[in-house]
């Protein structure tokens, strides 16, 4: 599988504010950018924080790139995914509903109720690790399931995980015209954090977008 981890950052590097609201960092070039690269993916994943907190839909804006992907014989949409170790994804959540097909990425210890709850809510189920979801597992089964390409969107404790896992092969960075700030707001890269073995990047491309810069780098 190729994982493409793709977000938007503030000049000072923050994915949100302390209250972790959904910002727009990104102008229109860039979203233009991010839904070609959806379509471009056979999954979107995020991780529940993201869900809580921008209840994203993680389908495609452009009507155009719906019908090339049908006309090529794929879904409309690409799979959305979601982290979620303790199956928290509020039923009603917007990445539930029937535009494509969702699968939520649970531990074995999710309380049987709200996995049922989920999949009465139309939720594929993959159990992989016993409490936190154990990535590497459970991407392995969405490969089997036909996922080759997956883009990941977010926040900063689903991809400081897949970093430290070593599950990631490029890195994209919209660094947007705006200064956050805060030491409770998220970062690019959250969790635990790095303090030896840092994942080392090779700079593949840099361009001017909007009033930002977008940055490419290999894992
Ligand atoms: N600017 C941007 O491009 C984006 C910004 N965001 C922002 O990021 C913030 C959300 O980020 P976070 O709170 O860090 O949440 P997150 O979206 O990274 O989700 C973290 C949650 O995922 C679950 N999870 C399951 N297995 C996991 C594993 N192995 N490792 C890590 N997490 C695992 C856990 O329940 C954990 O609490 C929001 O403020 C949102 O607005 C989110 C996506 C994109
Ligand atoms: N690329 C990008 N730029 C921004 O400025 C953002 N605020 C985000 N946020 C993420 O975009 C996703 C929204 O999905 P839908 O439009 O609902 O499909 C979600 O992952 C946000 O966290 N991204």
């Amino acid at each position: 599988m190729h994982v493409v981890v793709n977000a938007a950052t503030s000049a000072d590097g923050k994915l949100s504010s302390r209250r972790r609201e959904q910002i727009a960092i990104s102008g229109p070039e860039d979203f233009e950018r991010v839904d070609a690269l959806r379509a471009d993916c056979d999954a979107v994943m995020v991780g529940v924080g993201t869900v809580f907190a921008d209840d994203p839909h993680l389908t495609l804006d452009d009507p155009d790139r719906v019908a090339d992907r049908e006309n090529g014989g794929e879904p409309p949409h690409p799979a959305r995914v979601v982290a979620d170790s303790r199956a928290r994804t509020p039923p009603d959540a917007r990445v539930l509903d029937d535009a494509a097909t969702t699968y939520l990425l649970v531990g074995e210890a999710a309380p049987r109720e709200r996995v049922g709850a989920l999949k009465d809510a139309g939720a594929r189920v993959v159990v992989a690790g016993a409490e936190r979801t154990d990535l590497e597992g459970a991407l392995a089964e969405l490969e089997s399931r036909d996922i080759e390409r997956l883009m990941v969107e977010g926040g900063g404790e689903l991809i400081f995980s897949l970093l430290e896992a070593g599950l990631v092969d490029e890195l994209s960075v919209f660094v947007g015209p705006k200064v956050i700030g805060g030491r409770e707001a998220p970062t690019l890269a959250d969790g635990e954090g790095f303090v030896e073995g840092f994942p080392e990047l090779s700079l593949e491309g840099v361009e001017r977008l909007d009033e930002g810069v977008l940055l490419r780098w290999r894992v």
